[in-house]
Formats: C-alpha cells, structure tokens, sequence
C-alpha cells in the first residue's frame, strides 16, 4: 500500500489550508500518519487517490448510514441539480422535510433548516434564550456541539485531541454564560441549579457522547436531565446531530423514551450534503424570526439540493423497518469480537451503529474514564488496521460508524484484521 499521492497532496494543501485540511481531525495529528486524500466512495468502500480502497468506518462522521454514493439519493440529487442550484425562496422539499421531521420525531412540531450541526446548537441555544430570557447555559465537558463560540468550552471531537478544548480566539466574556457539568454526573448538574437557580436557560446534551469516544448515558441520566430542567424553568435539548436517525428512526429521544424541549440534527438529515436542523416545541420555536424576536437566517438555508438528498435518505430509512436492527447487529458483531481478542487490555463502548475502543482498563463512563485510554495505543492501533485496508477514526475520542453498505464480508474480513491486531 502506498500513499505517496496523498503526501504529495498533503505538502501542497499545507501551504494553503490550515494543517492541510478544512476540519482539524482530518489531519490525523492524532495518529500521526499521512491523511489520506479520497479520490471517491461507493457502498461500504472509500479509496484514496493512490488507489487504495478500504472499508470505511468514519462514513463521513456519521451522514453515510446508507454507506457511499447510495444510487436512490443520487438519482434524486441528480433530478434536484436539473432544477437548480440554490434559489434563496422557499421550496416544497423545506416544507416536506419540516414536515417528515415532524412525522418520525414528534417533539419536532416546528423546526427551521440550516446547513450544519453547528448553526443547530448555536441557534437552538439563542431560541432557548430568548424563550426563558435567561442566559446561561449547562454543557457537559467531553462533549462537542460545533464550533460556535459559546460551546467551544471544555468540547470534545478534535479539541481534545490538539488540546484546545476551550479555543483561543474566544474572548472570555462570550462564555461567561456556559456552565459545564460532567457527564454522568447528576450531583455536577444539581450543584450548578442550586448555584444559579433563575438563571440557567437550558442543558444541552449529547444524548449519547460521541466525541470523547462512545459513552452512553448511565441508567436515569438523562430522565434525571428532564426532570430539573422542568423543576428549575429551563429548557432541555437533545443534540442529536449524531444520533439522529442513526439510533432510531425517532432519534434517541425514541430510544429512550425522553422528550426534549428542543433537539438540533445535522449529518443524516442532509444525505451527505451539508444540512443541520433544530426544532421543537411550537411554543418556543415561535419565537424565531418572522413570527418571533429571535433573529436567524442564511443564505442556502433550506438548500434544495441537500434536502433532495435528507428526505431520500430519510424515506428510505423510514421504509426500511429491519435496518435499525441490522446495524445493531453487526456492531455488536464487532464489539463482541474485539472483546474477546483484546481482553481487559481494552474497554468497548457500543450502542446500535456507534461503538469505540478505548485503549484502557478502566470502565469507560465519563470525560475522566475516557481520557484514561492511551492514544499511543490507539494510533498504533489505527495505523495497522489503515495497512490492512480498514479505514477507522484517526483518534481515540471520534466514534466508529457502521452503515447499512456493510457486508457480512465486511464484517468478517474487519473481525479478521482486528484479531490479528489483538493476536501481536
Ligand atoms: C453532537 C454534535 N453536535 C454538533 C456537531 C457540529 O456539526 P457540524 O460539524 O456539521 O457543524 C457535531 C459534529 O461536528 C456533533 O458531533
Ligand atoms: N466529531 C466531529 C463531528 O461529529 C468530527 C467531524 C469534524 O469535526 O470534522
């Protein structure tokens, strides 16, 4: 296997982008090998421009349920590219999406499209704002809601990998308002409401962390989240940009049974194409601008090229009542085969298509146990299995993703490669 393409690119890119790259983690600092530049992606499979095809596990941080270049949401992509680009006056897709949301996740009465998970959280945070007229907020430290500047405090994903969890740039008084608890953690959420009981705005949550590694929420957790946020007037939001149609088709807010306030989606929502949403309650997204005093716009809001692709994707999952229960499968699949070749040199984390191996002892269950993994190991780890064409996260703290492209022989050739990993 050879990546000298991609060097060559990389020399290049570096003289004019930032790291080489358009998002940090892409530049595999973390692992410390070449990032591969992909030539094109296609079921399951992604190859780079040397030519090497690999199985991929990232599928794009987690749009690909339906794996690479899926033929039914090109089809409809293609159609809506006929029509045009972008018109900046609303479509019937919008409305049709808007309206599947609604459907297939219920505290969705209202929502508005943007164009990426990070519009979504910064938008549904000012909504909560001016709904409660209070202006602090709870985030938990490890987890990761974009790049805006009042949530970049103590974020996971690759803020923690190139060790600026709280960004340089920010000034402090942008987030004097974020208060951050520990996930897992309901004393640290008790303590911040008994500190600032009129003051808290919302809790926003991945409802499953995603970017310190997969941790699951502990049994109560997030019934504990909904139940003071109600006792103190605040208002509860589900990040579900990553578990959004990827846990269930309702989201986590059906796999656990929680209704939020507000929720944000991005990722599978736009098909592959940049699209992010929030919504909620109508009474609070009422609030939003024209009908409300809550200012939010843009320009490719909407865009109708991506919803073409988010409603096909999303159609296509809603008509397909197996699939849920075959991605569960076949990571559980995975997770149980490293279980058992790696023993307690290792701690896995899986819940339906998310899953991560953390290279420690300890159970992981919070940002302190997961940080305990030592990301040596995992960037030898993820150097052989890149060798061995299985293409995984390039850092401890992202997550694994399966799609619905995943063969059986996927499964087993990635199994194979792992046990071998393990076996040395
Ligand atoms: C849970 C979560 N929220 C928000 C975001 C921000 O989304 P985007 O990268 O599309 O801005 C991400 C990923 O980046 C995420 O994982
Ligand atoms: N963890 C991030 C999103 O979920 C990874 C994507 C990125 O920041 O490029």
């Amino acid at each position: 296997m050879t990546d000298q393409t991609s060097e060559l690119l990389y020399m290049r890119a570096k003289l004019r982008l930032p790291g080489g790259v358009n998002s940090p983690v892409r530049a595999y600092q973390a692992v410390g090998r070449t990032p591969r530049f992909i030539q094109s992606a296609k079921g399951s499979h992604i190859t780079d421009v040397d030519g090497n095809e690999m199985i991929d596990y990232v599928c794009s941080w987690g749009p690909g349920i339906l794996g690479h270049a899926d033929s039914r949401v090109i089809e409809k992509v293609k159609a809506a590219c006929e029509e045009g680009l972008t018109f900046g006056a609303p479509t019937e897709r919008e409305v049709e999406m808007a309206e599947l949301l609604a459907q297939l996740v219920p505290s969705m009465e209202v929502s508005r499209l943007v164009s990426s998970g990070t519009e979504a959280t910064m938008s549904a945070i000012r909504v909560a704002r001016g709904y409660t007229k209070r202006d602090k907020i709870i985030k938990f430290r490890g987890c990761y809601h974009g790049h805006s500047d009042g949530l970049l405090v103590k974020a996971g994903s690759a803020a923690l990998t190139t060790s600026v969890p709280d960004s340089a740039g920010v000034p402090a008084d942008f987030t004097r308002h974020t208060l951050v608890a520990e996930y897992n953690s309901p004393d640290s959420v008790k303590a911040l409401f008994e500190a600032y009981p009129d003051e808290i705005a919302a809790i926003i949550v991945e409802p499953v962390a995603a970017n310190m590694g997969v941790v699951p929420p502990a049994d109560g957790f997030l019934e504990f989240l909904r139940e003071i946020t109600k006792h103190y007037g605040a208002l509860f939001i589900f990040d579900e940009v990553i578990t959004g149609f990827r846990l269930a088709l309702g989201g986590a807010q059906e796999y656990f049974h929680i209704t939020p306030d507000l929720s944000t989606f991005g990722k599978i929502i736009g098909g592959g194409m940049p699209v992010g949403a929030y919504g909620g309650r109508e009474d609070i997204m009422r609030m939003v601008s024209p009908d409300g005093p809550v200012y939010q716009a843009g320009t490719l809001s909407g865009n109708p090229i991506a919803t073409a692709a988010g409603l096909a994707t999303l159609r296509i999952l809603e008509a397909d009542t197996d699939i849920y229960m075959r991605l569960q499968e076949n990571t559980a699949m995975l997770a149980d085969a490293v279980r058992h070749a790696a023993g307690n040199r290792v701690h896995v984390n899986q819940i339906g298509s998310l899953m991560s191996i953390f290279f420690t002892g300890e159970d992981v269950t919070d940002y302190d146990s997961a940080t305990t993994a030592d990301t040596k190991a995992y960037a030898d780890y993820f150097g052989f299995m890149l060798d061995h064409g299985i293409y995984v996260a390039p850092s401890q703290f992202e997550s694994m993703f399966v799609s619905d492209a995943h063969t059986d022989a996927d499964i087993q050739k990635t199994i194979h490669v792992m046990q071998e990993y393990f076996a040395e």
